[in-house]
């Protein structure tokens, strides 16, 4: 049975052929169709109307379901949900997707639908075939997994008990939030006095420089920074204080199509931040033109009904930079718009002060000298997963997970133990490299950044693990701190 899911948020309806992971889809076909309804206005079947017949292997994972079927002389697509008699049909607000891997082979499909379009009410028909992002089966804490694991740790030689310690004390990852560093000069401020304070949601796909701009702002790193998408995975406040403001940025992970549990989890703690900011960002790489996902995202944006600013980042990277400027002014009625190089810190004294002026006026709500809510040793487990990121290509970037097991104040130097787990025996010969090259270079690289910014002498002890599949495990999710209730307000 063809399994769909619903976006509530962004009114869009996925259907996947098969089991994808990141880089899988190749490419896209942006394709024309009707939604097909019954004399109640159910929404019964989706048709799509192919402009060319598609190669042979289009449909290879599609076959094997029955609500799919293809008319080869119409070039015409359906997904039918139930012996349903079509009464109507109804254009799609916004051309259907459909991704395709390296050899055309469809993945599945996503169809969007407009705020107006009142499509849940729609969608009672297709309710069998509904399942919830964060319910699938399995989703259960698994007691016999979670033994399993920690069978497999003792083998390991990891200290399962160390483990539980750390766990039951604080959570998998707490520890002492990031102060300002020492060495920078700290600002003078009043304490007492009301300024303008509150939450800002950077919210926006991924890659399109949310954490770069945090970083530019805090003067230092709280949230990892690389090429590749999705690199953000939990939510990272970064707090700047001002004589008028404080400001708690809240750094997101880019929103995108989940692919499996991680993305699940990291798609919803982003989109929680919403509804809890007092101003949004909404950011966007100025360099390309808006695609379904900034659409989905400005919806989303809307709907919250909090003050939205369009922040158009990536200036300095593009000689047209108002190339795309009126489709991504056209996404939502933006209270304004600001154009930024979060890479060449331009344009961020306007942003800031269109944000301050939007901010309630009350007490700062973190001690002045906090710049985090992340804790020194997230902090070490984000810089080592960046190195490992920025070092490493294909699925490794997005298979690792990178927990701080031992963290001792050793007088001199702090020793810091920390796990690199990976999803597969293959990855982790990747991560250790010819005779352990690429282990000692991401070894290298991180104690350098973790030096500068604790500003302490360390010894980094980086062991790998095997986790087999943990992106899509509830339990082994859980146990690496990917867990929505250490996320709630
Ligand atoms: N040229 C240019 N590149 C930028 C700018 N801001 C960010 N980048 C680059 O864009 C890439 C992504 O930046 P991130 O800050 O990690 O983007 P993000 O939106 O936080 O990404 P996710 O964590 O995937 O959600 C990095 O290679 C940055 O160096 C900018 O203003 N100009």
């Amino acid at each position: 049975m063809l399994e769909l899911t619903f976006d509530a948020d962004a009114r869009a309806l996925y259907a996947y052929f098969t089991d994808i992971n990141e880089g899988d889809d190749a490419s896209q076909l942006e394709i024309p169709g009707v939604f097909l309804l019954d004399a109640a206005g159910q929404i019964v079947g989706i048709r799509l109307q192919l402009a060319s017949a598609p190669k042979k292997s289009f449909l290879q994972y599609a076959q094997g379901f029955e609500e799919l079927s293809y008319d080869e002389a119409a070039q015409q697509l359906t997904l039918s949900f139930g012996q349903h008699v079509v009464a109507a049909t109804e254009e799609l607000p916004y051309d259907a997707i459909i991704d395709l891997d390296r050899k055309g082979r469809a993945l599945g499909l996503e169809v969007q639908a407009m705020i107006e379009f009142g499509l849940n009410e729609r969608l009672d028909v297709l309710n069998p075939w509904l399942v919830a992002f964060d319910e699938e089966a399995g989703d259960e804490f698994d007691e016999d997994a979670e033994d399993a694991d920690e069978q497999a740790d003792a083998k390991l030689g990891v200290k399962a008990e160390a483990k539980a310690e750390d766990e039951d004390e604080d959570g998998p990852a707490v520890h002492q939030p990031i102060k300002l560093n020492p060495n920078l000069p700290k600002p003078l401020l009043p304490t007492d006095q009301e300024v303008h304070s509150g939450f800002v949601a950077l919210v926006g796909k991924p890659n399109v420089g949310k954490s770069t701009l945090l970083n530019a702002y805090l003067g230092q790193k709280v949230s990892i920074v690389s090429p590749k998408p999705q690199t953000t995975r939990v939510p990272v406040r970064g707090i700047l204080n001002g004589p008028d403001a404080q400001i708690i940025f809240v750094d997101t992970p880019g929103i995108h199509k989940p692919r499996h549990k991680l993305g699940n989890f990291m798609v919803d703690v982003a989109k929680r931040a919403v509804p809890n900011a007092d101003v949004i960002c909404f950011m966007v790489d100025i360099t390309v033109p808006p695609n379904r996902m900034d659409r989905e995202i400005a919806q989303m944006v809307l709907l919250s009904r909090k003050p939205h600013i369009l922040v158009l980042n990536k200036v300095d990277a593009t000689d047209e930079a108002d190339k795309h400027l009126q489709e991504y002014r056209d996404l939502a009625p933006w209270e304004m718009e600001v154009a930024v190089s979060a890479r060449d810190k331009l344009g961020m004294e306007t942003l800031l002060a269109e944000i301050v002026q939007r901010l309630p006026v009350g007490h700062r709500l973190y001690p002045e000298d906090q710049l985090s809510d992340v804790s020194e040793r997230s902090l070490v487990a984000e810089m080592i997963r960046e190195k490992v990121m920025l070092n490493t290509e294909e699925e490794i970037p997005h298979s690792i997970a990178v927990e701080v097991e031992e963290w001792e104040d050793r007088g001199k130097v702090v020793y810091i133990r920390a796990n690199i787990s990976v999803e597969k025996d293959s990855q982790k010969g990747i991560i250790i490299g010819a005779g352990g090259s690429m282990l000692r270079k991401i070894g290298a690289t991180s104690r350098f950044e973790i030096e500068r910014s604790l500003g302490r002498q360390i010894y980094l002890d980086l062991w790998i693990k095997v986790r087999e599949n943990w992106r899509q495990k509830p339990n082994e999710l859980r146990w690496l701190g990917y867990d929505v209730k250490f996320f709630r307000d």
